[in-house]
């Protein structure tokens, strides 16, 4: 018998169903990680419609709770009849209880509706060690058990509710999830939160041969962090959900674990309080880019290094013609050594090209800085006493734009190559500009080469350089986008170096 038999004893309106519509019965946790709050974030982060209503109200933040306030149970009654006369619950989720009067109330609707999927986490106390059931309301909960189709004790929980002491290793917490399972006669999940150890593994439990065997271990790396407030309530919730969508407890498991994971991984990020703070519920849902958003990033990113490279002597003495005649020579011979090592990079990026357009561009590109380095070698340098080896920032340069072409991705490499085209035409751009603007006297010792920066189809070519890589962007995941900004960001150093390169080495 495999655990998808299970789905057989499914109400057809509500298995498989895309958005699942799932009820949180729990307490209020107004920091925002644990309870319902927490509950409504996980179900949506899971794709379900969230709902809740609210047993307890709760004052805590992430360093503990202060206080707990259970309102009169009959408005609970209404809070659960308002839901249950109007909407189709796929899937229950129940957390904090507070007390027996609580527990009798949602034991009564629980019968009166039988929803398809009941997730209870048998919330007693919190991590900060503040109790959140009454100990009357232990028997009380006990009878409430058998109700759930899933059971999502701590090891603490779990413990209470068999009567025995905590586990402290993963085989005595399966035993102990076993016979809670015989017990209660349904599945349990027991959890290795509260365990020691590199691993964390979660395991389904069940007696009566719903899984595929008795215990179903998923495994998954325990993450280095004390932001573990709300993770049992986030996990029970996900469960329901995606039990609506599978009917199959394990695939839940396995589709939700290493989203909670993630969520623990990256819940630095929120800097939520200074105890246990909250996990990252939607780490998964990047921001998406819009057409030119990337790139204006960028161009933000590469303003100082813009800054610097006019406040170089090099650049003031190409625009104002004290340069040293030296210092050109070098700038140019450098530049036909950086143009063999560019050229190489762009008929790479014509390689990765995932469109001919853009494989016809780059190949362009790579031609072109042949034909500009022999051009280069023929009309400036002949009769020029230049320096024929490769200088220090020309080999960094091209040895940092291989690197970026050996990683294997188009998007970093573009994002390597581009400031090449986008600062040179900008500077090419503005020292043209003051050029003509103090009269393009041809007495200028470097007139030709500030009359050869206006290249219209030098900044055509810039243009589409940037929407190609703004378009790879929007296509590369969030990983390689950062490799994306390194990569852009370390070109733009060597753009500022490469224009200082004369003064230093010259
Ligand atoms: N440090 C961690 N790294 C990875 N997973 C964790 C970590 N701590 C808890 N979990 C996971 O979070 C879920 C809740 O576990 P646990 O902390 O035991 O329950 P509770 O929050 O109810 O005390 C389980 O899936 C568990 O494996
Ligand atoms: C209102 C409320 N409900 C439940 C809890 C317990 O949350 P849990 O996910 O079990 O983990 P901790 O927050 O205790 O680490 C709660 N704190 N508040």
């Amino acid at each position: 018998m495999t655990s998808t038999s299970y789905s057989t004893v499914y109400p057809l309106a509500s298995r498989g169903r895309r958005i699942p519509r799932v009820l949180s019965i729990a307490g209020s946790d107004p920091s925002g990680g644990a309870g319902i709050q927490a509950d409504l974030k996980s179900i949506a982060a899971n794709g379900g419609y969230g709902m809740a209503a609210v047993t307890a109200l709760t004052a805590q933040n992430t360093r503990g709770v202060t206080g707990v306030h259970v309102p009169p149970v009959e408005f609970l009654r209404q809070q659960l009849e308002a839901i249950s006369d109007d909407i189709a619950v796929d899937a229950v989720k129940i957390g904090m209880l507070g007390d027996t009067a609580v527990i009798d109330e949602v034991r009564r609707w629980l019968e009166k509706v039988r929803p398809a999927v009941v997730v209870l986490d048998p919330v007693m106390v919190a991590t900060s060690g503040d109790r959140l059931l009454r100990e009357s309301a232990e028997t009380a909960l006990r009878t409430l058990l058998p109700l759930a189709d899933l059971i999502t004790p701590n090891l603490p929980e779990l413990a209470m509710l068999l009567g025995e002491p905590e586990a402290s290793d993963w085989a005595t917490a399966l035993d102990q999830g076993k016979r809670l399972a015989a017990e209660c006669g349904n599945t349990v999940l027991v959890k290795g939160g509260h365990l020691p150890g590199t691993e964390c593994p979660d395991a389904l439990v069940n007696t009566t041969g719903l899984l595929r065997q008795d215990v179903v271990e998923v495994t998954g790396a325990r993450v280095h962090t004390r932001n573990s407030h709300g993770t049992g309530c986030s996990l029970s919730a996900a469960m329901a959900t995606a039990q609506v969508r599978h009917g199959d407890w394990e695939a839940s498991l396995q589709e939700v674990k290493p989203w909670l994971q993630q969520a623990l991984a990256t819940s630095g990020s929120l800097e939520v309080g200074a105890g246990n703070g909250p996990v990252n519920h939607f780490h998964h849902q990047e921001h998406v880019l819009t057409p030119g958003e990337y790139a204006a990033q960028l161009w933000r990113d590469a303003s100082p290094e813009l800054q610097a490279i006019y406040g170089l002597d090099f650049i003031r003495g190409l625009q104002s013609g004290d340069l040293p005649e030296r210092e050109f020579a070098y700038y140019l011979a450098q530049d036909a050594l950086y143009l063999n090592g560019y050229s190489r990079v762009l008929a790479r990026a014509g390689a990765l090209a995932p469109t001919e357009a853009e494989q016809l561009f780059w190949a362009r590109g790579s031609q072109q800085c042949l034909e500009v380095e022999s051009e280069l070698h023929r009309n400036w340098l002949a009769g020029r006493n230049a320096e024929a080896a490769t200088g220090p920032v020309t080999k960094s340069y091209v040895d940092h734009l291989l690197a970026a072409s050996a990683s294997g991705s188009y998007a970093v490499l573009l994002a390597a190559i581009l400031p090449c085209y986008w600062l040179y035409a900008e500077v090419g751009q503005q020292l043209h500009g003051a050029y003509v603007e103090a009269g393009a006297s041809l007495e200028h010792p470097y007139a030709d080469w500030l009359r050869a920066y206006a290249d219209e189809d030098f900044a055509a070519a810039t243009r589409q350089a940037i929407d190609f890589t703004d378009a790879a962007a929007r296509a590369a995941s969030p990983a390689e986008r950062a490799a994306m900004g390194e990569a852009f960001a370390w070109s733009c150093r060597y753009e500022t170096a490469f224009f200082d390169a004369p003064r230093l080495h010259a």
